[in-house]
């Protein structure tokens, strides 16, 4: 409820310092929007998971404003571009679920990605980066959490885990710049 939020965003923001959160949508509207009110902190909303789980309530299909039906996700994807009126909303999506996260990047251009789910999860890097980004390439954040922190449970487990990150930063590099969407 909102003032349970309220004290989540002072404490986050306020008190930790944190520059975004992730959050549940669960509870609508006005558990969301105490989020929305600083343009310099970010809330990445929880859209369609990587989890096979997910697939249990973000999937149903719900009525969609005079469209007939969509998926749950989707509806709530609509939604964030409207919560994002101060361009501080992103999403998160699953890099396992390649045909959301496109049907997510399409009804929403302009909102950063949050793409969990390469790595350990299984997820295919070229499709989360190639669905995944925006037209000029930009707008998704990949992550990888145990693949990197888990690189090597050995006495060299930092350097391996600089290892792992620089390989999947180099990865994704590449898969932009084959796409013509490069660094330059
Ligand atoms: O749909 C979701 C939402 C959150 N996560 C979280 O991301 C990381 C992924 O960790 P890996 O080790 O790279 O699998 C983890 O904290 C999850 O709770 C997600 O995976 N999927």
């Amino acid at each position: 409820m909102d003032s349970s939020a309220k004290a989540y965003v002072k404490a986050m923001f306020d008190v930790w310092g944190f520059d975004a959160a992730t959050i549940n949508p669960w509870g609508g509207s006005d558990s969301i929007e105490p989020w929305l009110g600083a343009p310099d902190r970010g809330v990445f909303i929880w859209c369609r998971g990587s989890n096979p789980g997910s697939a249990d309530l973000q999937d149903l299909a719900v009525g969609a404003d005079g469209q007939g039906t969509e998926p749950l996700f989707l509806r709530l994807a609509r939604r964030s571009n409207q919560w994002s009126a101060k361009g501080n909303v992103g999403l998160v999506v699953g890099a396992t679920v390649p045909e959301q996260l496109a049907a997510v990047r399409e009804v929403c251009p302009d909102l950063p990605l949050l793409i969990p789910g390469v790595g350990a999860q299984g997820g295919d890097l070229e499709s989360a980066v190639v669905r995944g980004v925006d037209a000029a390439g930009r707008l998704a954040i990949i992550n990888s959490s145990r693949g990197i922190i888990y690189a090597s449970r050995g006495e060299d487990f930092a350097s391996a885990a600089r290892v792992a990150a620089s390989n999947l930063r180099n990865n994704i590099n590449g898969i932009l710049q084959a796409a013509g969407l490069g660094w330059g």
